[in-house]
């Protein structure tokens, strides 16, 4: 229900007041939920992990690291798990391009197919170093809901360029 959704979107808010503020990225936050039982699978935020990650990266690496293998595998790992039974929040839309050239996290969520079956984010990803991000279409083309949780967006914003030059 919305409530939950909103209660989720804090949760991944509060990650993303862990992340190291840097002038190139964003500080985002990202959660894995199991829609069968409501459990909290994962959590991410950006830079958690060692090299320069993402929350949703980070989520799914945390995952496969709990499976015993590299998150490329993880969908492998979760084989036996319900289709359609994961759901990722994350405080801002997962990239489809990165300046760096690290895979997108669009990718790696259409990796997960088709596990994972709704993408909810608190905002659309600035127009600030990618010119724009077609990860929405991307997931919509794949059969993945993509649902935006509103309420959030100035404090999501405020958090998430706190690194950047003002
Ligand atoms: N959804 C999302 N989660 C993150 O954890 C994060 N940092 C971004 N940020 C998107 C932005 O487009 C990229 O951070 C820049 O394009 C720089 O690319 P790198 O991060 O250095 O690979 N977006
Ligand atoms: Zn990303």
């Amino acid at each position: 229900s919305p409530g939950d959704h909103r209660a989720y979107m804090q949760y991944a808010l509060s990650l993303a007041k862990q992340s190291p503020p840097k002038p190139s990225n964003y500080r985002v936050g990202a959660i894995l939920v199991d829609r069968s039982t409501n459990v909290v699978l994962s959590t991410g935020y950006t830079l958690e992990l060692e090299g320069n990650t993402h929350a949703e990266q980070c989520c799914f690496a945390k995952l496969a690291e709990r499976h015993g293998v590299a998150e490329e595998q993880l969908a492998d790992a979760m084989a036996n798990a319900s289709p359609r039974s994961l759901v990722l929040y994350t405080t801002m839309e997962p990239c489809s391009q990165r300046m760096s050239g690290n895979l997108p996290c669009t990718q790696r969520i259409l990796r997960l197919r088709p596990l994972v079956s709704s993408v909810y984010v608190g905002v659309k990803e600035p127009e600030k170093f990618v010119s724009e991000n077609t990860g929405r279409k991307a997931l919509g083309d794949a059969g993945i809901e993509f649902v935006h949780v509103e309420g959030l967006e100035r404090e999501i914003l405020e958090v998430a360029t706190a690194g950047h030059v003002k």
